[in-house]
């Protein structure tokens, strides 16, 4: 289907920067707007319901998942996360550019029903500033750490499958280029438009 907005999906191995960078460029273009997912994973830190995600019970989520309420869901290092249909078919309809920062599995999903979304996957610069990175976030326990490093070698393997793969090695330098990646994308999509309509005039079609 062809919406107005567009719709970008951003994917990384925990502890790569997605959320860092997500952050940054939503501080810098009012155009872009995250989409809040659901998990089973308990809040952790400072997180709060309904901003970093909806937190939910195990049955909540199989009710969502159920009544067909996720465009996309999956099992990451061990809890459920999915993304709400409503949530983001409606602000793209109404010509808002959606983010969304999941796995690489809810990104291969979500590709299949939005043709046109743009997926980004960043990676680090080396294993060892990934390891460094999940350490001094200093948010998750010694064993998460460790699942998540063994899940990023499975992760980064689906690199290849997006439409456009970051380093995040220099913030700014990995920031220049999402900002640049949202940017091409907007004009690409309203040059197609103008094609489009130019197409139906000269042919007649309303
Ligand atoms: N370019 C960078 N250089 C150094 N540190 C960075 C860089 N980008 C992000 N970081 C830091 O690395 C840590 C992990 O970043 P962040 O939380 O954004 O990762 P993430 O990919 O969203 O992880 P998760 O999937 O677990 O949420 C944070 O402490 C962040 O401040
Ligand atoms: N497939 C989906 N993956 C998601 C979604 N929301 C977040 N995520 C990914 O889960 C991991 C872990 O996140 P964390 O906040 O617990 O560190 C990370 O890769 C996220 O991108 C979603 O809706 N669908």
């Amino acid at each position: 289907m062809d919406y107005p907005g567009n719709l970008f999906v951003v994917a990384a191995p925990s502890g790569a920067g997605k959320s860092s960078l997500v952050k940054a460029l939503l501080e810098l273009d009012s155009r872009v707007q995250p989409s809040v997912s659901h998990t089973t994973r308990p809040p952790r830190g400072q997180e709060k319901h309904g901003r970093e995600y909806f937190f939910v019970s195990q049955p909540e989520f199989d009710a969502m998942v159920a009544g067909q309420a996720f465009v996309e869901w999956a099992h990451v290092h061990g809890n459920r996360y999915g993304t709400s249909r409503k949530a983001i078919e409606e602000r793209i309809a109404e010509g808002a550019d959606v983010i969304l920062e999941i796995d690489f599995q809810g990104a291969i999903q979500v590709k299949e029903i939005f043709a046109n979304a743009v997926l980004i996957f960043i990676l680090p610069p080396s294993w060892e500033e990934l390891r460094s990175r999940l350490e001094r976030r200093g948010e998750d326990s010694a064993e998460v750490i460790e699942l998540r490093l063994k899940n990023a070698a499975e992760e980064m393997a689906q690199a290849r499958k997006f439409d456009f793969v970051i380093i995040n090695e220099l913030f700014e330098r990995a920031l220049f280029d999402l900002k640049a990646v949202v940017h091409a994308q907007r004009l690409k999509y309203a040059a197609q438009r103008r094609a489009r309509a130019d197409t139906f005039h000269s042919l007649n079609i309303d």
